[in-house]
């Protein structure tokens, strides 16, 4: 089952149909203690509970009394907790309560040399920057690099928005968030400021919200699940045969790092089109490769644009190709053509793959993506009725019914020239192979953002690298071990 991730409404309204364990108190002191067994597991990590120091930082609401609650139950295992209060009048009154009869202390400033601190400001109740007195507090604080307190956020990092993931300025940037039910959007749009993100179930039902108040992602294992191999039965045409079209005789970088990829992501046959056809055999001899449509042969699906230019030729090849009732990914050049004649996609019923960066993106909707990556994405797909895949550390692909599959790619190392090239490839021939235009979209991010990873280790990589890694990426999320 695809990870889920829910707007605050929809968690709010799973909360809700809670019942009496909402109204009752027991959903938060589920999720108190949970963060508390967080915190614990942390501090015993690094040396044990008892004499450990830890601050907490309490705002106005229900995320407030989570981190009161958790800091009872820290106190209670000998943790010395204080608390700094934002709206000493609204603070979660249970919680303090709580919080001070376990032995926790109300301080007006947090003191120096604490191991944790509990961001309590707000969760999915909050809106906009962290306040300034918030600020202060958090900007005070030493990086735990340098020392200091690593920072644990109850539900999300506070001044982070928790349906479009937008980080403020100010806002906490966490080592550790814990949420409690379901993840919330912001876990995965936000990643990067949220740390680790730990799930605890508090029982609630969160299976009946609505596809447009929910985001998915892919595990690893059903990544590799769905990735084709080659069965008893298959031969190179049974397993999809992808037309790629990209590059120039002149810059034939492109055409070389996409037919690579679509060669090393399944095994069924590659055929090329273009003037680098020379220089595309000459690296991959078994990319059947010539000048011309007419000259092709049959595809499953074609991706088409890397490198291949925007003159009157490209246009006219890519009228064609988007005229047949193949599956057909759309990049690079490919889009910069599509955003100035949107006819080009208008009436087709075949499935349709755009992959733009925020650049092309804009060029697309007429707008620039915004902070809300989700809504730009989703609304773009459902107005031209195709499969849009938008780029970045997080991919987001929408498909017209307004489902929304992301992919964290877990580092920036494929920020290099030519690694969009190699991402064309391998989705055209997951579309080739059969997968829809979203799954093929969501396999080949994840497994590109894996290769990056691998093909790094720590260092910068240029795309041949990244194209390198593209084999041993695909085996290890299918779970095979090659030694
Ligand atoms: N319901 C349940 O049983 C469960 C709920 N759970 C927990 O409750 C949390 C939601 O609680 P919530 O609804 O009380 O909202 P919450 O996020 O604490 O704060 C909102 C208040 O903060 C303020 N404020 C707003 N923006 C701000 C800013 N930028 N900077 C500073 N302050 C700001 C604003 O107050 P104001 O000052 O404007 O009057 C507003 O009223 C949820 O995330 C989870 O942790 C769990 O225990 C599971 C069970
Ligand atoms: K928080």
């Amino acid at each position: 089952m695809p990870i889920r991730h829910l707007t605050a409404d929809a968690v709010r309204a799973a909360e809700h149909a809670a019942g009496d364990l909402l109204a009752n108190g027991t959903l938060m002191r589920r999720a108190s203690r949970g963060v508390a067994s967080v915190v614990i597991e942390e501090l015993r990590r690094t040396g044990g509970c008892y004499g450990r120091r830890v601050g907490i930082v309490v705002g106005a609401g229900d995320n407030g009394g989570d981190a009161l609650y958790a800091g009872a139950v820290l106190a209670r295992r000998g943790v010395a907790c204080v608390a700094l209060l934002l709206a000493p009048e609204k603070a979660h009154a249970g919680g303090l309560e709580g919080f001070r009869r376990a032995g926790g202390h109300v301080v007006g400033d947090l003191p120096d040399a604490l191991d944790v601190v509990i961001d309590g400001v707000v969760g999915i109740g909050g809106r906009g920057p962290l306040r300034p007195a918030a600020a202060a507090v958090f900007g005070a604080l030493t990086p735990p690099e340098d020392g200091g307190p690593i920072i644990v956020a109850v539900d999300l990092p506070s001044g982070v928005d928790a349906d479009t993931g937008e980080v403020h300025d100010p806002a906490v940037r966490a080592d550790i968030t814990v949420t409690f039910g379901v993840r919330r959007n912001v876990h995965l749009l936000a990643a990067p400021q949220c740390g680790r993100v730990r799930l605890v179930d508090i029982g609630i039902d969160t299976t009946g919200a609505a596809e447009a108040d929910t985001l998915w992602t892919l595990t690893d294992a059903e990544v590799g699940r769905m990735w084709p191999v080659p069965g008893p039965a298959d031969d190179k045409y049974s397993q999809g045969v992808v037309g790629v079209i990209a590059g120039s005789a002149r810059y034939p970088g492109a055409a070389i790092l996409a037919s690579g990829a679509a060669v090393a992501a399944t095994s069924g046959m590659t055929r090329f089109i273009g003037s680098a056809a020379e220089e595309v055999v000459s690296h991959h001899p078994e990319v059947v490769a010539v000048h011309t449509h007419a000259d092709a042969g049959r595809v499953q699906a074609w991706a088409v644009g890397p490198g291949m230019g925007t003159d009157d030729d490209a246009l006219a090849l890519l009228r064609d190709i988007l005229a047949t009732d193949l599956p057909v990914l759309v990049d690079a050049d490919g889009l910069t053509m599509v955003a100035a004649h949107p006819d080009l996609v208008a009436d087709r019923a075949a499935p349709t793959l755009l992959t733009p960066h925020a650049g092309e993106f804009a060029r697309l909707a007429g707008s620039e993506v915004g902070p809300d990556r989700l809504t730009a994405v989703r609304e773009l797909a459902h107005r031209w009725q195709v499969t849009v895949l938008l780029k970045g550390r997080i991919t987001l692909i929408a498909d017209p019914t307004g489902a929304v599959l992301g992919n964290d790619a877990g580092a920036s190392w494929a920020s290099t020239a030519g690694a969009g090239d190699v991402l064309s490839g391998m989705a055209g021939s997951l579309l080739a192979a059969g997968l829809s235009p979203q799954l093929a979209g969501a396999a080949a991010a994840r497994a590109h953002a894996h290769a990056a990873v691998l093909a790094a280790r720590g260092a910068p990589i240029g795309a041949s690298d990244l194209l390198a890694a593209v084999r041993p990426a695909i085996r290890e999320l299918r779970g095979v071990d090659a030694s």
